[in-house]
């Protein structure tokens, strides 16, 4: 058993991404006390049920009262109202973290509500599945993947230290960069390919004659694999899209053209340029098995080790 890290953990959200960390809290031993509290009353009885804590509170405010150590984990666009919540009751001293999958925003909704003597440090765990909710959430979903730390330029080291060690113990491996560097990796990385599989999925199911049934009769695995990305929580990807809204925007429009000119390829029977793009693909594929990152989300989020 890992030593305990904080006394006191205050985990805001508990769904997909805080149920894991809970999880992972009670297995390790990390914490003394953990204290959850999330919006709706019925995904905190359900926390509940799941004993994923050690109380249970409607009242992020309460929650938050004594923690050492506060990670909120809801819907990007729903930080600023948190951060406004908790502000007046946070522990001097206390660290406020957060899971989002955006990071400008997030700064720019919590930093101006954290008191002096509160250490806040934006963080995003680069994990998770297209599952969402408290039943969803797995211990061992953040093991060999990175966190991504944007933390701001007056950052207290040692509070640094102490949550880059929470998040090595759950088996994450730890970076850091800006938040616009963040959003901007990200956005290709992440943002474009699940924009992209709503798009292709709902392309397919205006086209009327095709959906009847044969979308899902015929679905080959290309197919099936953007409707995985495309069964992603609404809100939650509503709000990626809203909250990295100049990133998302400049990809798709570099995206756009590389697409016109695959289209143009096509049209006029370029077969080479097709091979040129089509080999350079498979060669980052490649790198990425190399360099130990095709983690398989859906069976390993369908496997749930702990289970
Ligand atoms: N789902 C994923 O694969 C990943 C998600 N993230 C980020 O983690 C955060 C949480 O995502 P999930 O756990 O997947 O979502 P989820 O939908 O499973 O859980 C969200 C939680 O936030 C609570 N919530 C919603 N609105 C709220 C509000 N206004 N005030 C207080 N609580 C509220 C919900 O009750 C629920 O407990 C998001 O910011 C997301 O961008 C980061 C990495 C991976
Ligand atoms: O399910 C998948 O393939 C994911 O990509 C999960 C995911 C979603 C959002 C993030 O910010 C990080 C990871």
């Amino acid at each position: 058993m890992t030593a305990v890290l904080f006394d006191r953990i205050a985990l805001i959200g508990i769904g997909l991404i805080g149920s894991s960390i809970a999880r992972d809290i009670r297995k390790l031993g990390l914490a003394k006390h953990v204290v959850i509290s999330t919006r709706s009353a019925e995904t905190l009885k359900r926390a509940e049920e799941l004993d994923l804590g050690s109380s249970y509170t409607g009242s992020a405010a309460e929650a938050v009262e004594g923690a050492d150590l506060v990670v909120v984990s809801v819907p990007v666009g729903a930080s600023e109202a948190v951060a406004q919540e908790i502000a007046s009751r946070l522990k001097p001293g206390a660290i406020v973290t957060d899971v989002g999958s955006t990071k400008a925003s997030v700064i720019a909704q919590m930093a101006p509500h954290m008191p002096d003597g509160v250490h806040f440090i934006p963080g995003h765990p680069l994990a998770g599945t297209e599952k969402s909710g408290p039943d969803a959430g797995f211990a061992g979903l953040f093991k060999g993947r990175w966190c991504i730390f944007t933390p701001l330029p007056d950052t207290d080291p040692e509070a640094l230290a102490r949550l880059r060690n929470f998040w090595e113990a759950l088996g994450s491996r730890v970076d850091e960069m800006d938040a616009v560097h963040h959003d901007k990796v990200l956005a290709i990385v992440s943002h474009l390919p699940h924009i992209i599989a709503y798009n292709i999925v709902g392309t397919a199911d205006d086209l009327e004659t095709v959906t009847e049934s044969e979308v899902i009769k015929y679905s080959a695995s290309g197919f099936r694999d953007f409707t995985r990305l495309a069964a992603s929580d609404p809100t939650m990807w509503r709000d990626v899209c809203l909250h990295n809204k100049d990133a998302i925007l400049e990809m798709l429009a570099r995206f756009s053209e590389d697409l016109a000119y695959l289209q143009r390829a096509i049209r006029w029977g370029e077969g080479d340029k097709l091979m040129e793009l089509f080999t350079r693909t498979r060669a980052v594929r490649r790198s990425i098995i190399e360099a130990g990152q095709d983690v398989d989300v859906p069976d390993f989020g369908r496997q749930r080790p702990d289970a």
